[in-house]
C-alpha cells in the first residue's frame, strides 16, 4: 500500500512512513494511492466481532508489511484497553430511526481518544523498532491536545508540543492539557484562535531546516493513520444496525473533516452509507460551501461547541482531492487560492461534493435547546457538539434508513455550557475527579512562528 500526497508533488510513502511524516513536503496530505474494499459477506462476518477484531479487518489492508499480524493485534488491544466501555463504542437509540453512537468512553472522554490511543501505541512500536526520537506537534481546540497528552505522555522517544488559543478551550479541556507532570510534554497557549495554531503547525512541516533538525511529526488528522483509526466505528455501529443488508446514515459534528472523511472512506470501502451528513455550529464555512461552492473564511466566531470554531477546515482538502479526480496541480491552486483569501470550486466538483455529503448547520440557540429537549424527551445528556449533529441529523431523517448521529465528546468536558441548557452540572468521571486540584504547567506564547520554533528547539531533549 503506498500513499499519495493530495498536491501531486510529494514522494509516495508506505503507511509506516507517512505516519511519521504528517504533512506531505508539497504541503498536501497522504492518502491511499487505492482504497482497498470489502465484500458484502466480508462486512456482514463483523457482525458480534469485537471492536479490535473489526479494526484488525479494518484496517489492515493500509498498513502494508509495517506490522505483522501479531504485532498488529498486539497495538490494537493495547490501545482500546484503557476505555471504560466493553464496546468502546456503543450505540443509543434515541428516537425512532436515530441512534446516538457514544464515542466518549476513552480516557480523555472525546473521539479523538479512538485515533489517538491507536496512534501512541503505532509510534512507540515503530520508534523502538528504529531507535529514532520525533518531536510531535499539534495544533488543537480542545480534545486533539488532551488526547494527544495523554497517549504519548512519559514516552521516551517523543517531545509533545500542543497548541491551543489561548481561553477559547473549555477548562476541563485545558487542565486536561496543562496537568500531566511528565516533562515530555508541553501545553503552548497561543495569542489566537484555532486557525491561528493550525496554520503554525504547517508552517513548521513547512520550514524544511527545522523540520529536518527536530525531526518533527504530527497528530493532527494531516496524519493519515488518524482518520484511518475513525473508519472503524463506522463499520461497527452500521453492522450492529444490519449493515450490509441495510443501508445506513451518518451525521458527523463536523469542524476539520476528518472524522466526516473517515466515514467517506468507509463508504468507498463498500460500508452501505446512504448519507453523510455534515453538521457545523455557526462557524458554517464548509455547510456554505457544500451549498453554494464557495470557501470563503470569514474570521472564527466563538461558540457554546468550541472544538468545531475552525474556518480553515484541514481534510476538506482530502475530498476536494476526489471531488477534482486526483487531480493534485488542481488542489495545489485552490489551497494558493486560500491562502489569498478562499476559493470557489468547480460546477463539476461542487455536483461530486454534493452527491457525497448533505450539510446543515445549528445556531447557538437551537444547540442549546437540543440539549436540554434530548435529556427530557431521550433521557440522554448531549455535549454541545453532539447537540449540533443531533440538530441537524433530525432535518436528514428518513424513515426507511435508520440515522446514526455521532456523539464525539462527554458532556462533562463542557459543563458550564450544559449546565446553561439545562440546569444540571454534568461531574467528571471519578478518573478525572481530581482535575481541579491538579497543578497545571503552561507556556504562554504569541502567535509568532518563530517564537514557538525557539521554544521548541529549547525544550526538546536530544
Ligand atoms: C468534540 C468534537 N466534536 C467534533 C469535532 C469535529 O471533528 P473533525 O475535526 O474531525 O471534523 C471536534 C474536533 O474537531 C471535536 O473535538
Ligand atoms: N477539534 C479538534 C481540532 C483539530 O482537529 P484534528 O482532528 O485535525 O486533530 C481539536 O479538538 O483539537
Amino acid at each position: 500500500m503506498k500513499y499519495i500526497s493530495t498536491r501531486g508533488r510529494a514522494p509516495e510513502l508506505t503507511f509506516e512512513e507517512a505516519m511519521l511524516t504528517g504533512l506531505a513536503r508539497d504541503g498536501g496530505l497522504y492518502v491511499p494511492a487505492d482504497i482497498p474494499t470489502l465484500s458484502g459477506d466480508e462486512i456482514a462476518a463483523l457482525a458480534n466481532q469485537p471492536y479490535e477484531e473489526v479494526a484488525f479487518r479494518i484496517m489492515r489492508p493500509f498498513i502494508g508489511d509495517t506490522f505483522s499480524d501479531d504485532e498488529f493485534r498486539g497495538i490494537i488491544a493495547r490501545a482500546y484497553a484503557g476505555f471504560e466501555h466493553a464496546s468502546r463504542a456503543p450505540l443509543v437509540q434515541l428516537g425512532p430511526g436515530h441512534f446516538l453512537l457514544e464515542l466518549f468512553h476513552g480516557p480523555t472522554l472525546a473521539f479523538k481518544d479512538f485515533a489517538m490511543q491507536l496512534i501512541g501505541q503505532l509510534f512507540e512500536a515503530s520508534l523502538t523498532r528504529s531507535g529514532d526520537r520525533v518531536t510531535i506537534v499539534g495544533a488543537t481546540s480542545g480534545d486533539t491536545g488532551s488526547a494527544a497528552i495523554e497517549a504519548f505522555r512519559g514516552l521516551d522517544a517523543v517531545d509533545v508540543f500542543i497548541l491551543f488559543p489561548h481561553g477559547r478551550v473549555s477548562e476541563v479541556q485545558r487542565r486536561q492539557m496543562t496537568t500531566p507532570a511528565e516533562t515530555n510534554v508541553h501545553a503552548l497557549s497561543v495569542t489566537g484562535h484555532f486557525d491561528d495554531c493550525q496554520a503554525r503547525v504547517k508552517d513548521m512541516f513547512n520550514d524544511f531546516a527545522f523540520r529536518d533538525e527536530v525531526r518533527l511529526a504530527g497528530v493532527n488528522s494531516i496524519n493519515w493513520a488518524r482518520v484511518l483509526a475513525q473508519v472503524v466505528y463506522y463499520f461497527t455501529s452500521a453492522v450492529a444496525l444490519g449493515a450490509p443488508h441495510r443501508k445506513v446514515g451518518f451525521t458527523v459534528p463536523t469542524g476539520n473533516f476528518g472524522d466526516i472523511f473517515a466515514g467517506y472512506i468507509a463508504r468507498r470501502m463498500g460500508l452501505p452509507i446512504d448519507r453523510l451528513v455534515v453538521a457545523t455550529n455557526q462557524n458554517d464555512i464548509l455547510h456554505r460551501c457544500l451549498t453554494t461552492g464557495r470557501y470563503l473564511p470569514e474570521g472564527v466566531i466563538p461558540s457554546i461547541s468550541p472544538s468545531m470554531d475552525i474556518q480553515v477546515s484541514s481534510n476538506f482538502e482530502r475530498v476536494l482531492f476526489e471531488a477534482y479526480d486526483r487531480d493534485g496541480a488542481a488542489v495545489a491552486q485552490l489551497m494558493d487560492e486560500l491562502k489569498a483569501g478562499g476559493f470557489t470550486v468547480s460546477q463539476g466538483a461542487l455536483e461530486r461534493l454534493q452527491d457525497l455529503f448533505l450539510s446543515g448547520r445549528a445556531s447557538e440557540e437551537e444547540t442549546g435547546a437540543t440539549i436540554r429537549r434530548l435529556r427530557e424527551t431521550a433521557g440522554e445528556t448531549l455535549c454541545p457538539h453532539s447537540a449540533v449533529g443531533v440538530k441537524v441529523a433530525e432535518e436528514h431523517l428518513d424513515p426507511g434508513v435508520p440515522m446514526i448521529t455521532l456523539a464525539t465528546a462527554h458532556p462533562a468536558k463542557f459543563p458550564d455550557a450544559v449546565e446553561a441548557a439545562t440546569g444540571a452540572r454534568p461531574g467528571l468521571p471519578p478518573h478525572m475527579a481530581d482535575l481541579f486540584d491538579r497543578d497545571e504547567r503552561v507556556t504562554r506564547v504569541e502567535n509568532d512562528l518563530a517564537e514557538i520554533e525557539h521554544f521548541i528547539r529549547e525544550n526538546i531533549a536530544n
